[in-house]
This record gives structure tokens, C-alpha cells and sequence, in this order.
């Protein structure tokens, strides 16, 4: 009997640990799970509604749609000393972000700050190593400052946060390395292969002009130049690129229609000047890119008005409106339009430009809008994370 007692006695021992040691795994599991709650569950402040509501409804021509539209994972934090937005962005949009953090700080009277990460998602599927979006820029006609725009704009992306190569595929006459400061500079390879892109301006630039006189190029049969221009294609090593910027040769002929089949562009931007026979021009370029199915981001008007230096008045020497006009015709944004000025004219000679120069001048706020609302343009209607883009609602029938 008194052994039967005993093994009752140990059963119940047993089985009181066993019960106790659930209810503290329940205890554990109750405690972990409320530790590790988001902290935003609390109830968010007054001024965290504020810059929320402001983020969501603020709109310009980069964010139609607002700016929270083109955030993942945004958090609004208050603490004693700021209000700190953080998250993730799919284009480059920096100064425009730090300009909003001035309003909202001047507005709430406290710090705010906008610190968003910028994240570029490739478009369109390609070989070209370490380069997420190739885009093109392109003219119909000679001479309407294309290379001058490529050159400002790939800085001006980069001023907006972005990594950012130029390609020159204009064999016949290059003009990146003079403009950005590095016509003497020649690139360096590791492996007897492949290209390491020179530097200027902070931009990795490639060139038919770093590799031969131009006398040399200029001379060339159609067939050499491709394959020259297939090897800078091929054979540069570009170092993890948000986008490269490719300078098109000028006009819509052959060799512009093969390049523009060749390269794996996302997308086409064209420059243009006001005037009724580069807009004739510029039709035939969007023409061009339509047949290949490569879509305009849209048009930059170039050379658009020029204020004179010393009253200020402000006049249209080759015509006004145009760009706005063809961009309404072809139905593809006006990304911006730019003034006839000395100051751009001597930075491309001498290789500087007016978006580091003058960072805060209207030339460079220009610039710096254009390359936001093209980089916003692709986002927009490109990439996945767009707010324009639909939700698949997949319906059980
Ligand atoms: N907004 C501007 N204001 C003043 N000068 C400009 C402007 N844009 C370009 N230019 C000047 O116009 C000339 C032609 O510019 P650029 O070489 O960029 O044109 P392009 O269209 O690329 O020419 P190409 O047909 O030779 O490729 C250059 O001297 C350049 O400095």
C-alpha cells in the first residue's frame, strides 16, 4: 500500500511541474509578444498626424500622387527633440525632400526630418552588368543642346541621390569628356578586358573620345563604329549604377534607329528647342522610339527663353511654347524647360556645370526638377511599387 502511495505521490509531483512549467512557457510567450509590438500601436501624436497628413497630400510634379504613395515601410517617430520620418523611396528626390523637411520643421516648429532610403528597382531585364536603368537622350536634330542637357541632368540626378553613368554613343563626335572636365583622362581595366569608366564631375563616364582622336573616329566606316560602340557598351565596368544616361547621336537615320534597338533602354527622353523646325525634328525622334517600342519619358525644351543680363527682360528667340505644344501633341510630359545662358554655354566648355556650381541657382533648380520629375516619370509608370500601378485582386468564382 505505503508503495502505491509513494508512486501517486511522484505522479502528482509530475504533473504539478509539468502544469506549472506550461503556464510559465504561456507567461514567457505573453511577455515576448507585447515587448516586441510596434512601438506606432500607441496612439500617434499630434505632430506625427500632422507630417503624415502633409506627406500624403502634398503634391508636385515629381509626386502627382503624394509623396507617402512612393514610400514602403514609413515610420513617423516623435521624440523630445525631432520628428523623424524614415522609409524607403523608388527615385531620387532629395533636395525636394530636404526642402519639405524645412517647411514642415518651420510649420511645427520642430525639427522634422525626412531621412528616406533610396531604393531603384530595374525596369527592364538586360545584360549590362551592374547598371539597373538605361535611359536614352536623345534629338532629332543637331546642334539643341542634347549633350549639354545629358551631362547636366545625369549630375543632377546624382545631386538628388542617385548613382549615375553617361555613355557618348555619338561615335562621330563626342562631346562628354570635354564637358565633363576629363577630355585628357583615358580609362584604366585591371584585367586586359574590360574598361573601369573615368570620373568627372562625379559622374562614371565612357567615351569613344577617351580611346582615339576624334580625328580618328570621325573617319570610321559604319561598321567600325559599331563595333566600337558595341565594345564601350559591353566592356565598361560600371560600379552598381541607378541609372546610365545614354547621349544619342543626333538625328533619327540608321544608326540611330539600330542604337536605339541595340541598347536596352527603359525609356527615351528628347531634347528640343522651341523652334517649328526641331519640333518637326523631335516628332520624328518620338517616332523613332515608338516603332521600338521604347516609351518617351518626355520632352525637355531647351534653349527656351533668355533673360537679358542687364534689364532682365526676359525674350523667346526661337519661338515660344513649342515644347509645350508637341508635348501636348504626343500627349508625353514637358519634364522641363531651360533658358538660353551664357553660364550653361561656358560650364560645357570648360567642364563644370551649373548644377554644382551654382547649386542653388534657377539653372540649377531646373535642372535638378527636371531630373526628379524624369526619374519620378519612370517610377511612375514603370516600376512595380507605383501607385499607378493596379492591384491584382484575385477572386475566388
Ligand atoms: N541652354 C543653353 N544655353 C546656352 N548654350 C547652350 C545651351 N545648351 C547648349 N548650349 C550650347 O550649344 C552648343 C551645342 O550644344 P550640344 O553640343 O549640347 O548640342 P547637341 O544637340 O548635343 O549637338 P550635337 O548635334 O553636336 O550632338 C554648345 O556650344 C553648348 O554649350
Amino acid at each position: 500500500m505505503a508503495q502505491w502511495y509513494k508512486i501517486y505521490h511522484h505522479l502528482s509531483l509530475l504533473f504539478l511541474l509539468f502544469f506549472a512549467y506550461r503556464q510559465i512557457k504561456v507567461v514567457i510567450l505573453f511577455s515576448k509578444f507585447f515587448s516586441s509590438s510596434d512601438p506606432r500601436n500607441s496612439e500617434p501624436t499630434e505632430n506625427e498626424v500632422i507630417v503624415e497628413s502633409t506627406l500624403a497630400q502634398y503634391h508636385s510634379e515629381a509626386f502627382p500622387k503624394g509623396v507617402i504613395n512612393c514610400c514602403q515601410h514609413l515610420t513617423i517617430k516623435e521624440s523630445k527633440k525631432d520628428i523623424v520620418v524614415k522609409g524607403e523611396i523608388g527615385f531620387p528626390c532629395q533636395t525636394e525632400l530636404d526642402e519639405l523637411s524645412h517647411q514642415l520643421t518651420k510649420a511645427i516648429n520642430k525639427q522634422v526630418v525626412i531621412d528616406l532610403t533610396l531604393l531603384v528597382m530595374p525596369i527592364k531585364k538586360h545584360d549590362i552588368a551592374d547598371v539597373k536603368n538605361i535611359i536614352a537622350v536623345a534629338s532629332g536634330k543637331g546642334g539643341v543642346g542634347k549633350s549639354t542637357t545629358a551631362v547636366n541632368l545625369a549630375v543632377a540626378l546624382q545631386a538628388e541621390g542617385a548613382r549615375v553613368g553617361i555613355l557618348d554613343a555619338d561615335i562621330y563626335g563626342p562631346s562628354i569628356p570635354l564637358m565633363l572636365g576629363v577630355k585628357n583622362e583615358k580609362p584604366m581595366s585591371e584585367d586586359g578586358k574590360s574598361m573601369i569608366p573615368v570620373n568627372g564631375l562625379g559622374v562614371e563616364a565612357m567615351s569613344i573620345g577617351f580611346l582615339v582622336p576624334d580625328s580618328d573616329a570621325a573617319v570610321w566606316r559604319g561598321p567600325m563604329a559599331s563595333r566600337a560602340f558595341d565594345q564601350l557598351l559591353n566592356e565598361t565596368r560600371w560600379s552598381e549604377l541607378d541609372y546610365l544616361i545614354v547621349d544619342m547621336p543626333p538625328g533619327t537615320g540608321d544608326i540611330q534607329l539600330t542604337l536605339s534597338q541595340k541598347v536596352p533602354v527603359c525609356g527615351a527622353v528628347i531634347v528640343t528647342t522651341p523652334q517649328d523646325i526641331a519640333l518637326a525634328d523631335a516628332n520624328k525622334g518620338i517616332a523613332m522610339f515608338d516603332k521600338v517600342n521604347v516609351p518617351i519619358l518626355g520632352l525637355i525644351e531647351n534653349m527656351s527663353y533668355h533673360i537679358c543680363d542687364n534689364c532682365g527682360h526676359q525674350s523667346f528667340l526661337f519661338g515660344e511654347q513649342g515644347g509645350v505644344d508637341a508635348a501636348k501633341a504626343h500627349n508625353v510630359p514637358l519634364l522641363g524647360q531651360l533658358p538660353l545662358s551664357l553660364a550653361v554655354r561656358e560650364n560645357a566648355d570648360q567642364g563644370l556645370s551649373q548644377v554644382i556650381e551654382n547649386s542653388t541657382g534657377q539653372i540649377a533648380q531646373q535642372y535638378l526638377k527636371i531630373a526628379r520629375n524624369l526619374a519620378g516619370q519612370l517610377f511612375l509608370t514603370k516600376d512595380k511599387r507605383s501607385p499607378d500601378t493596379p492591384d491584382i485582386l484575385i477572386k475566388e468564382v
